[in-house]
């Protein structure tokens, strides 16, 4: 048998995977029976009857037993989870025999061990390192559910006491079940705890075959939701991961009692797979009996719908499953042929939509056009366009002519009425989006506002703290300013007595002069008049340098005046002389006299000079204190206001700090209020569990994640927090 290799890229993709001998087999029937072709694209099985022929299987690549669980990931389900965070919806099955490896290939051997864990834990590592990886300006959502089909029942694993779950189909939704536990995730922890917790609640048994058998097929679902916040388009797609039971002979087995009864149900469900998987590998267009069983039912999509499909058959390489081999690898090779229609699900932008409204706006325009030209062509046939004109009332035409054009007519009025309708159901969407936009605008405008206001009040808060400080500084300063001046109080109060004692001294001293030979008075008379001479002296220099002058002038004409004033000279001169005398007498007996004074008086006088100059310098301090004091008592006044008037300002900026952080806090409300209306996801039901503890299976509030895990969304409104918070 051979089957075609070249495929429509939406084929369903076949992957076959043979486990390694186990010990049973090794021992008993080591026989293999099969060879992978060196593209690992071909199994080849050779004939284990005389005269039978070698039989090809071709799929998109077959791994050996000792493939690993990263080559069959990366080969077979990673390609899916990159278009599932690309909006679209993915299907990866496992299918065989009873204890061929498809749990070990779905789930792995164990969650703890990284290197052998199957596909499942690896794609929920893909899907949350993507979005790590991803633009910040995309907001993203991820939702699990996980349930079983057991014995034609669906179970909810994350929930059991949700009892049977029903299948409900409608057009918004397509295929789901009713009242399934669907958790908000944002971490990949989160979600194996919710994998382990599930997997306990699977149905799973011994067999001889298989120690931990399946007896249930299992469904897990991931919903990867994102929002692009630039253009606000939106897409989500849904990734469906399943471990199906395996079929099983059940003299292979040894089932009893319940077994046989699972195993029963478990091979008619897969009966009913394999018939919808022939009905469509045919390409029929009909009827397809997906309803035949619930497991088909609940594949509906992932089978020639919309969804991109992976299909892993695991074989036992053993000649003592030939059989069971076979028919699996037929199955394969029959999904092969599955055509689906994947697309993105996503929701149009305004900038699309409106691209979409001008196709049809020129679709519609040509078609006026033509029906113009007919219409046209009608008119120079000489018929009029009217409602009762009919072609067969012409009788112009041939009754072929006559139907083509009627179907036409028809036709363009059927595609008219549908482009109308879609103009009208475009514009309303744009509406809604223009809506949508402008409510967006208003709140970054809201936050832009409220943003300003945050830096102003910074501002502010930055400039009240200056303010402050100077505020401390200058009352510092006033403080030692004033320690200062009661200092300088202190010393002037000093200066001014040590002044009274010196004015005291003074007094006595001059008491004590009047004993002298010749009092202080009389020797200041004599130094004043001693000054008189020599300032006459001075004016009798002065008179005789006019009178050399004059002389020069004037020589004959004033010579008797020359005479006369030369007398008068000598005669001043002469009583100059004669003061000189009398005034160097005076000097000396005045320097005798004052040689004459005791010692102490002598003394005394010394010390009294040096106290009046401390006193001039005293009373100059005194002076200079009073003026500082003065001044200081100025500024003072001055600061006092500047603290009064920085103090109020303070109560002002104040009372605006209060209004800011009631406006923030009413704004931060707001805007939860409308994260709130944006996330509600309006088309689950919420769900209420109860029964689990430590883990959040209750958790139907959305958690949103940002790509780049810079997320300016949710940093814009803990920033909003932290400074309400702050206040
Ligand atoms: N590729 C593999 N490498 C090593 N061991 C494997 C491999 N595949 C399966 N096994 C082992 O084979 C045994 C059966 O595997 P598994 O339980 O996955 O089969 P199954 O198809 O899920 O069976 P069932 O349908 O009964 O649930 C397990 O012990 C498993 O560890």
């Amino acid at each position: 048998m051979e089957t075609s290799r070249d495929t429509n890229p939406n084929n369903v993709r076949v992957f076959c995977r043979f486990r390694p001998l186990s010990t049973n087999e090794a021992q008993i029937f080591q026989t293999k029976f099969i060879d992978i072709s060196s593209d690992c694209k071909s199994i080849i099985i050779q004939p284990s009857k005389q005269g039978a022929d070698t039989q090809i299987f071709n799929y998109d690549h077959a791994f050996a037993s000792e493939s690993s669980q990263e080559l069959v990931y990366e080969l077979s389900a990673k390609p899916i989870v990159d278009s599932v965070m690309h909006g679209f919806n993915g299907t990866i099955f496992a299918y065989g025999q009873t204890a061929s490896g498809k749990t070990y290939t779905m789930m792995g051997p164990s969650l703890d061990s990284s290197d052998h864990v199957g596909i499942i834990p690896r794609t929920i590592s893909t899907v949350f390192s993507e979005i790590d990886n991803s633009e910040s300006s995309v907001e993203f959502s991820v939702k699990v559910s996980y349930c079983e089909l057991y014995m034609e029942d669906v179970k909810d694993l994350l929930n059991e006491n949700k009892g049977k779950l029903k299948i409900r189909e409608d057009k918004a939704r397509g295929v789901y079940l009713e009242g399934l536990t669907e958790v908000y995730v944002s971490s990949g922890e989160e979600v194996y705890e919710l994998l382990e917790y599930g997997n306990s609640n699977r149905v799973v048994g011994f067999t001889r075959m298989n120690e931990r058998s399946s007896r249930s097929h299992s469904i897990f679902t991931l919903t990867v939701s994102q929002t692009n916040t630039v253009d606000l388009s939106q897409k989500s797609g849904k990734l469906h991961l399943i471990d199906l039971a395996g079929s099983e002979k059940v003299s292979k087995t040894g089932a009893e009692g319940t077994r046989l009864e699972e195993a029963k149900k478990i091979n008619k469900s897969l009966t009913a797979l394999g018939l919808v998987i022939n009905s469509l590998s045919k390409g029929a267009k009909g009827h397809i009996p997906y309803r035949d069983s619930k497991l088909t039912w609940i594949l509906q999509d992932s089978l020639g719908g919309n969804s991109l499909t992976s299909v892993i058959i695991t074989c036992s390489p053993s000649l003592y499953n030939e059989d069971e081999t076979i028919s699996s690898l037929r199955f394969g090779i029959r999904a092969k042929l599955i055509s689906n229609t994947p697309k993105i699900n996503k929701e149009f932008t305004v900038g699309e939509l409106k691209l979409l409204l001008a196709e049809a706006k020129e679709e519609i325009k040509k078609k006026d056009m033509k029906i113009k030209k007919l219409e046209e062509t009608l008119m120079r046939a000489g018929l009029s366009i009217s409602q009762s004109t009919t072609i067969d009332d012409s009788g112009l035409f041939e009754s072929d002519t006559r139907t083509e054009y009627a179907d036409l007519i028809q036709e363009l009025e059927e595609t008219r009425e549908i482009l109308s309708n879609e103009v009208e159901e475009n514009s309303k969407i744009k509406d809604t989006l223009t809506q949508l936009q402008l409510e967006f605008v208003k709140v970054r405008n809201d936050y832009e506002k409220l943003k300003t206001q945050y830096k102003e009040a910074s501002d502010f808060e930055k400039e009240s703290k200056e303010k402050d400080e100077i505020i401390e500084k200058l009352k510092i300063t006033l403080e030692s300013i004033q320690s200062e001046f009661t200092n300088i109080n202190g010393t002037k109060e000093f200066l001014e007595n040590r002044l009274v004692e010196k004015e005291a001294e003074i007094d006595f001293l001059k008491q004590r002069y009047e004993y002298a030979p010749r009092s202080q008075s009389k020797i200041e008379k004599e130094q004043k008049e001693i000054a008189v001479i020599t300032k006459y002296h001075e004016s009798l220099n002065q008179v005789d340098l006019i009178y050399t002058i004059n002389e020069n002038l004037n020589e004959n004409s004033l010579l008797e005046e020359r005479k006369k004033l030369a007398k008068d000279l000598h005669a001043k001169i002469r009583q100059l002389i004669e003061l000189e005398i009398e005034f160097e007498d005076f000097k000396e007996r005045y320097t005798a006299l004052e040689n004459s004074l005791p010692f102490d008086v002598q003394e005394e006088r010394k010390k009294n000079c040096i106290l009046e100059r401390r006193l001039v310098q005293l009373s100059m301090m005194y002076r200079q204190l009073t003026n500082q004091k003065s001044s200081l008592v100025v500024d003072k006044g001055i600061h006092e206001k500047k603290i009064q008037r920085l103090t109020e300002k303070l109560k002002i900026s104040e009372n605006n700090y209060l209004k800011i952080k009631e406006q923030l806090r009413q704004a931060d409300e707001q805007i939860q209020e409308l994260m709130k209306e944006v996330e509600t996801p309006n088309t689950m039901p919420r769900l209420s569990v109860t029964g689990h503890s430590g883990l959040n299976i209750n958790s139907k509030i959305k958690k949103t994640m940002r790509g780049g895990k810079a997320d300016k969304y949710t940093a814009i409104l803990d920033q909003l927090r932290t400074l309400s918070n702050n206040f």
